[in-house]
């Protein structure tokens, strides 16, 4: 599905990617770990384009997509859900929504059922400004958001911060759904290691703009390892 390859990028002349390599399947949710500051953040945007990359490559689905505007990249398959959600608190759920429609290669115009199924809070506030939603009903929106783009890869960056820990495990739930019943892959930018749990398949440990450990989610409960490269 998505294939990272000596992925460098930064800002300016801060080189914050040191040569990322990344296989992610199709129907895999994988977490990326790291203390804060290591370049999680850098690599979910570089993927996207919103930073530019410096040498490398990133393909999805066999499709090099390294060079492309992020708009093109939204258009080929990857949604993107950054840190802090990026909701237009001024505007509308519903126009929320409808931005992400933008995305769609098919140019369908209608926001697909099963969000509305699954988040009816996205219908009944339809109307509402998106700024009077509540922490988890905003990070609820974005991930519809996203996938009203029909994406194939989801990227999500942090999608625990600041929410209760109900919505964390639907959170957690929904991303395992999205996987078996939609076919979308997912990585994954997560410090919670609850919803990392629930949602991933695997995980990869950065450090220094360097995917250098990587395991099974069932093997996060090595303490040692933990304390080595997370800040828990
Ligand atoms: N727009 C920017 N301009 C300059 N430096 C930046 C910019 N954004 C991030 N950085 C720097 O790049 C480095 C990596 O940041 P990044 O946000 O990718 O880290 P992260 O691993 O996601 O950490 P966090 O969990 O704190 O978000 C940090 O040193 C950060 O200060």
């Amino acid at each position: 599905m998505l294939t990272v390859q000596h992925l460098t990028s930064g800002y300016g002349s801060a080189k914050i990617l040191n040569g990322v390599n990344l296989d992610l399947g199709s129907k895999e949710v994988v977490a990326i770990l790291g203390r804060n500051g290591v370049g999680k953040t850098t690599l979910l945007k570089t993927v996207m384009g919103i930073v530019a990359t410096q040498s490398g490559t990133t393909e999805l689905k066999g499709q090099n997509i390294t060079k492309l505007p992020t708009h093109d990249i939204a258009k080929a398959g990857i949604g993107y859900v950054p840190q802090g959600r990026g909701i237009f608190d001024k505007l509308s759920v519903k126009e929320n929504l409808r931005m992400g429609l933008r995305s769609r290669p098919d140019g369908s115009d209608e926001i697909p059922e099963y969000i509305y199924e699954k988040f009816p809070i996205l219908l009944e506030r339809s109307g509402q400004l998106a700024g009077t939603l509540s922490g988890g009903q905003k990070q609820q929106l974005a991930i519809s958001r996203a996938l009203c783009g029909d994406p194939k890869l989801l990227l999500l960056d942090e999608p625990s911060e600041g929410i209760q820990p109900n919505i964390v495990q639907e959170i957690g739930s929904f991303v395992r759904e999205l996987v078996e019943r939609r076919d979308i892959s997912v990585l994954i930018v997560e410090q919670n290691l609850e919803l990392i749990g629930l949602a991933a398949d695997r995980f990869e440990i950065m450090v220094k703009g360097e995917l250098v450990h990587r395991g099974l989610t069932s093997e996060l409960n090595n303490e040692e390892m933990l304390k080595e490269y997370l800040s828990v």
